[in-house]
């Protein structure tokens, strides 16, 4: 089992506990947030570090942005479904969101 391979129902549900305000899309091949900002600057901060992630990963998120909303959508084009790619993209992006206390 490679993070390229699609996940079943069960092993997405376990991922997604770890990752507040995520859910399973309706079709059930992708997983979606709506982050909120303060300001469109800090949501094109969160999605200019999210951006660098996903490069990293080599795993890109479909996402739509306006004002200080970012609705996001992570799915894995080669596997039609969810992969661990996803649970660890929205994972990044967790971090982004919510940046560390001194
Ligand atoms: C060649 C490259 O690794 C692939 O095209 C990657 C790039 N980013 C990707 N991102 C997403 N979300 N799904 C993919 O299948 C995917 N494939």
């Amino acid at each position: 089992m490679t993070k390229r391979d699609r996940l079943n129902a069960d092993d997405i549900a376990a991922g997604l506990a770890d990752l507040p305000g995520w859910s399973l899309a309706e079709d059930g091949l992708s997983i979606e947030k709506t982050y909120r900002f303060k300001s469109f600057v800090e949501a094109f901060g969160f999605m200019s570090q999210s951006a660098l992630a996903a490069e990293k990963l080599d795993h890109h998120p479909e996402w739509f942005n306006v004002y200080n909303r970012v609705d996001v959508k992570l799915t894995t084009h080669t596997a039609k479904g969810v992969t661990a790619l996803d649970l660890a993209l929205a994972a990044r992006m967790e971090a982004a969101a919510s940046p560390a206390c001194p």
